[in-house]
């Protein structure tokens, strides 16, 4: 099997990488390979005079085989801002991520890539997430932070991913809270209102046992996300 999903989100800080993690956990469990991948990041540290990403550490640390950093987060910005302007005079090429992307699949049965805040986030001057997942070609998940005003933001991101002609393969609803006024009612409304079909809950843990919340994820089945499928 050779799949893969871009995992994108209703806004940054919703829970793309608890969502990323927790997938790729998932597949560790279910006997898959995996790769994982933070092209564009920004908000590092920098150590030894290179900068790295807590997100893209963790989805280092959960890939199957040993891979270098710079192959998984190649565009490591400093700044905790937006890209655009994190990024200064550096341009993101698509193609060196395209060619980055590849070479991490060739490793294992899937790849699982996080992008940097929402869809329509920039990733440098001209680049933006819609842009990059075009240009890798992967099924789209959205990931959508449970918390009020996450109707819009959810049914706006599915739509956008739709009009940027990929396929939008499902949503993820994570709890950023313990209790949300109106949880199931909002969980309800998006169940019948978004065209993806929900993949899973992932329940409020702030310290995560990420193969535990993986078994959150109730995929119908993982052969929609091969890519060998005309989808
Ligand atoms: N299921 C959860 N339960 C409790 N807290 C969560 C959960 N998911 C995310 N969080 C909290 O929200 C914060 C942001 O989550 P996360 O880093 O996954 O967001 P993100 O969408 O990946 O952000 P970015 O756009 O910066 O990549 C986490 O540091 C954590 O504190
Ligand atoms: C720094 C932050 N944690 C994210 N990595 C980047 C968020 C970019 C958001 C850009 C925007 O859509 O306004
Ligand atoms: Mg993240």
């Amino acid at each position: 099997m050779k799949a893969g999903v871009f995992i994108t989100g209703t806004d940054t800080d919703v829970g793309k990488t608890w969502a990323t993690l927790a997938w790729m956990r998932r597949l560790r469990a279910d006997g898959y390979t995996v790769a994982g991948m933070k092209p564009v990041a920004a908000g590092c540290e920098r150590r030894n005079g290179r900068f790295y990403n807590r997100d893209a550490l963790l989805i280092q640390a959960a890939c199957s085989s040993p891979a270098d950093y710079a192959a998984i987060n190649p565009y490591a910005f400093e700044a905790a801002m937006s890209p655009h302007l994190a990024c200064g005079d550096i341009s993101v090429d698509p193609e060196r991520i395209a060619a980055l992307a590849a070479a991490l699949h060739a490793t294992a049965d899937w790849l699982v890539v996080e992008g940097a805040g929402g869809w329509y986030s920039p990733l440098d001057a001209a680049l933006d997430n819609a842009g990059l997942a075009r240009r890798l070609g992967l099924p789209v998940v959205v990931v959508v932070g449970m918390r009020l005003g996450c109707i819009n933001h959810a049914r706006l991101t599915v739509a956008a991913v739709e009009r940027t002609g990929l396929r939008c393969a499902g949503w993820l609803a994570v709890r950023l809270s313990e209790a949300m006024p109106g949880f199931e009612g909002n969980l309800a409304y998006l169940q019948t209102h978004l065209s993806a079909p929900l993949l899973g809950v992932l329940p409020y843990r702030l310290e995560p046992d990420f193969t535990e919340l993986g078994q959150h994820l109730c995929p119908p089945n993982w052969q929609m996300f091969d890519l060998r499928q005309n989808f």
